[in-house]
């Protein structure tokens, strides 16, 4: 268990995370579509099914932009581990997720990843941690994405060695997925149902987190059962947006930026709103069930059509 003084920021701060090494093939590709819900409605659904096969074969299929958190779980599905920070692994929560694309996700791929402490801050009932991982390819040494995983460890603040709380940041504010919902009306709303399963499908993706799989560990971290993956329900949202707004185009996805608000249980039905500005997409996911917001944040696009 994780208490405030085996907290030790500076040491945290100091430490240099060893570059990390991972492969997909297609296979990892197409059930990482599946599992945020892809064709799950409709087996040949012409805006999806180039994510889980192809007339060419399956090296031409598409990647999800949302699978390139796939490349980054090997750092740290279900808790990161770094000199100077000790905390209670089943009280972890995923609160934000930022993605910046630079190129289109290949079918298969091997990955060099250099990982770094983007942010650490106290919150007093609560400690945020940051970690943002560079992913390149190989072979040709682009820089394929970034993602910043930004998670919330409950239980674990008040390490702050001053009366002002210790907080650290390295990336733009302009960065934050914390985004301001319009008041019009959304420019479009898509539902899908999530299954009963999904989250035992979500974690082949990489994510085995018991929180999602074991009803013992999901009652010690404050839920009636297991939660679906937050990286699930944002797959699910930016579905949404490449289907409503992108006319299927998975490529026109600049970057995304979500934060998590409450927790989703698999089975239940998620509704995204959208709303357009310029090339920014604003959206915000809520549980048909309990009428509760999950999810919100941005999408923002490259080269969309003003036909839209
Ligand atoms: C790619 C690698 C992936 C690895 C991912 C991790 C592993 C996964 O297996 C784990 C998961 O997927 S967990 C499932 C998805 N996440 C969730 O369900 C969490 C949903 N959110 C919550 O429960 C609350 O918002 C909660 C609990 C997060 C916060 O609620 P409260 O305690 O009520 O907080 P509040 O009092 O409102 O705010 C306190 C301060 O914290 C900031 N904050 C709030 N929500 C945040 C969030 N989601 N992310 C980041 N910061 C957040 C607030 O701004 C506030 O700070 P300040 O006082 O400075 O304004």
């Amino acid at each position: 268990m994780g208490s405030a003084s085996e907290f030790d920021p500076a040491l945290a701060l100091s430490h240099k995370f060893p570059d990390t090494t991972y492969s997909y093939t297609e296979r990892d590709a197409a059930l990482c579509a599946l599992s945020v819900g892809v064709c799950l409605s409709d087996a040949v659904d012409a805006d999806e099914l180039k994510y889980v096969y192809h007339e060419n074969g399956q090296e031409s299929i598409k990647v999800l932009p949302t699978s390139s958190t796939l490349l980054v779980l090997r750092s740290g599905a279900s808790g990161y581990n770094l000199p100077g920070l000790k905390y209670d692994p089943r009280l972890l929560l995923h609160g934000q997720q930022y993605i910046e694309l630079y190129k289109p996700l290949p079918s298969s791929c091997h990955i060099h990843n250099k990982v770094s402490l983007a942010g650490l801050h106290d919150k007093g009932k609560a400690a945020i941690l940051e970690i943002e991982t560079k992913s390149y390819e190989k072979e040709s040494g682009d820089l394929l994405c970034m993602n910043r995983t930004t998670v919330f460890l409950r239980g674990s603040g008040g390490f702050s060695k001053s009366s002002k709380p210790f907080s650290y940041t390295n990336y733009p504010v302009n960065q934050n997925p914390a985004v301001k919902i319009p008041e019009s009306k959304p420019f479009s709303v898509f539902e899908d149902r999530t299954q009963p399963s999904q989250a035992l499908l979500y974690r082949l993706s990489g994510d085995y987190n018991p929180l999602h799989s074991d009803p013992m560990v999901a009652k010690v971290a404050g839920f009636s059962r297991p939660i679906l993956h937050g990286l699930c329900t944002l797959g699910f949202a930016v579905r949404a947006i490449i289907k409503c707004i992108c006319r299927g185009d998975p490529d026109l996805v600049k970057s995304i930026a979500g934060r998590f608000f409450l927790h989703v249980y698999p089975g239940e039905t998620l509704v995204t709103e959208m709303w357009l500005e310029g090339s920014r997409v604003i959206f915000r996911t809520k549980v048909k069930e309990r009428k509760r917001t999950v999810l919100s944040g941005y999408v923002d696009l490259r080269g969309l059509t003003s036909s839209l």
